[in-house]
């Protein structure tokens, strides 16, 4: 896993843009693994940013998100669904069949974890896995727990997640108990993740994340065994790590 500090938000961003957009350039088709929460933002308007430029064209990529909270319908405000079209899809030229979440309303939702399991699959694999981290190590939703996650599956959120995630929600009352995500194999199957936290609520997390064990109570830790994981951080999220667990 290498571990890259910059300046501030923008400039991760921009490294991340710049990754997009080589992968892009030598494979037109490529699969993304996208990601929701304020963290990705700045890179998806970086990505908007080089599409009205001419640099990027999304009319053959796919992309495949991981996670959507149970009960809330596409047309919510609050759904991850609506979130990737507000900030992300509606602005660039992708196809809509080309654009993948998992649904939070379906009647029977343990059958259907399958079924988006079998969709990432069937992408033909994801190429570049960008990834959020929550204050307590979470990638996607899978929370902190004795075993690591496997496949698509459905959670019930900590505490300590919806207290974090209320802040997108009227109250606390509104913010769903549980969600569909991907698992932490499904995750670790894609070629490359990135994983970007900015701000010092981040710090701990980010921390046992790298210098911590590889342990399903910080999940995101199993990022140290991927084969190419990059993780990103603004200063204030790298505030507790030493010089040695920083590559540049
Ligand atoms: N399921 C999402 C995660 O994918 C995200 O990484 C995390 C952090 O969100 P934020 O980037 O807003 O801090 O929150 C949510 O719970």
């Amino acid at each position: 896993m290498k571990v890259k500090v910059f300046q501030d938000a923008q400039s991760i961003a921009e490294y991340t843009a710049d990754q997009i957009q080589k992968l892009m350039k030598r494979k037109p088709e490529c699969v993304l693994g996208l990601a929701t929460g304020s963290t990705p933002v700045p890179t998806y308007r970086e990505m908007i940013k080089r599409y009205e430029q001419g640099k990027l064209d999304f009319s053959q990529v796919k992309t495949y998100n991981l996670d959507e909270y149970l009960g809330l319908s596409k047309e919510n405000s609050q759904s991850f669904y609506y979130f990737m079209w507000e900030n992300l899809f509606s602005k660039i030229n992708i196809l809509k069949e080309n654009t993948h979440l998992p649904s939070g309303t379906e009647a029977d939702m343990e059958s259907y974890c399958k079924v988006y399991e079998k969709q990432v699959e069937q992408s033909g694999g994801i190429d570049l896995q960008l990834l959020g981290i929550g204050n307590n190590g979470h990638i996607g939703f899978n929370e902190p727990e004795e075993n690591f996650s496997q496949h698509v599956h459905i959670v019930s959120l900590t505490q300590e997640t919806i207290q974090a995630n209320k802040r997108f929600f009227e109250n606390v009352q509104q913010v769903p108990r549980k969600a569909i995500t991907m698992g932490i194999e499904t995750i670790m199957k894609a070629e490359k993740i990135i994983l970007i936290a900015t701000g010092k609520a981040k710090a701990k997390a980010v921390y046992d994340t790298i210098s911590g064990p590889v342990t399903p109570w910080c999940p995101a830790s199993i990022l140290q065994r991927h084969k190419d994981a990059e993780i990103l951080l603004d200063l204030e999220a790298a505030a507790l790590l030493k010089d040695e667990n920083i590559n540049c």
